[in-house]
């Protein structure tokens, strides 16, 4: 039997055509939205109700641990109890952690968010390279030995960062570009159709601007893309095929806003709705 890893469940859902990351942002608004309160009792709710709806629909959730910490202690046990609802439903976890350090502060990061038995334990978390694609080595071991994953920020959905990952390095490849290359070039032993490493790309984004080059076929073992930026911030899941092309074999449509807006009511049938359409768009474009 094949050993549970992120990726060979990653590429499960993939193979089951789920492509839709549902976003846990319990922002203020939505919360009230819901009519929950803004604490960590209604962060909790909206968690756990996301991850119902989410099981057998979508590929994966992604809590955004911001929504959780600003309410310090509370807000983590609050996650904490996301987190376990989502193991025992069987459903991915992208920890939306964004973190990045020295190479030992790295890894201590990791361990609270890769290492098995951890209370925080997910899946797979974000990470920023700018210290280093080395600087993330410490999470190396949780990925190879542990079956867990990694996205790490390329070009990300915001127009602030363009200045930044378009930077040209000495080796005359654009930030992001080097990012996704890294990405590829990092061999797990189980990543038989799917990478451990993948890479966040906002669906916002003309991706050709950062030296990505979306019309090149599907790497082998695929490179899982994270993509926000659909729904809220204007990107159309109709578009996908086009902006992601050949990197839209693993690509994961995150949405958060637009699926949470509404309340607890409907949800279930707006993630089955976004998931359909995600199918669909990528289908079409797989042929
Ligand atoms: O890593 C992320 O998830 C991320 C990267 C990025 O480039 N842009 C981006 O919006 N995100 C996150 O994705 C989510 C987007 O939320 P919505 O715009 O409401 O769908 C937020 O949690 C962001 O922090």
């Amino acid at each position: 039997m094949a050993v549970e890893t992120f990726s060979n469940r990653l590429a499960a859902q993939l193979a089951a055509k789920r492509h839709l990351c549902v976003g846990i942002d319990p922002h203020a608004p939505l919360l009230a939205d819901w009519g929950l309160a803004d604490d960590a009792a209604g962060a909790e709710r909206m968690g756990r109700e996301v991850i119902a709806a989410a099981a057998g629909v979508a590929a994966c959730v992604k809590p955004q641990i911001a929504f959780f910490e600003r309410f310090g202690s509370a807000g983590y046990v609050a996650l904490e109890r996301v987190l376990a609802d989502a193991r025992e439903a069987g459903v991915l976890v992208i920890a939306d952690v964004k973190r990045g350090d020295i190479g030992s502060s790295f890894a201590a990061y990791a361990d609270a968010w890769l290492t098995p038995g951890s209370p925080l334990e997910a899946d797979a978390m974000t990470v920023g390279a700018y210290q280093g694609f080395g600087s993330l080595s410490g999470a190396f071991d949780l990925v190879r030995d542990h079956g867990k994953g990694l996205f790490v920020l390329a070009a990300t959905s915001n127009p602030e960062a363009r200045e930044v990952q378009r930077a040209v390095r000495e080796d005359g490849r654009m930030v992001a570009q080097a990012v996704v290359d890294d990405a590829l070039a990092f061999d797990a032993p189980h990543d038989t159709h799917v990478n451990s490493i993948g890479v966040v790309l906002g669906a916002t984004l003309n991706l050709a601007d950062f030296g990505i080059d979306v019309t090149l076929p599907p790497a082998k073992p695929a490179l899982p893309v994270l993509a926000p930026g659909f729904g809220h911030q204007g990107a159309r899941i109709e578009d996908a095929a086009h902006t992601f092309g050949g990197l839209g074999w693993a690509l994961l449509a995150s949405e958060s806003r637009s699926v949470l807006a509404g309340g607890a009511e409907g949800l279930s049938d707006r993630v089955r709705v976004r998931a359909e359409t995600i199918a669909t768009a990528l289908t079409v474009s797989k042929g």
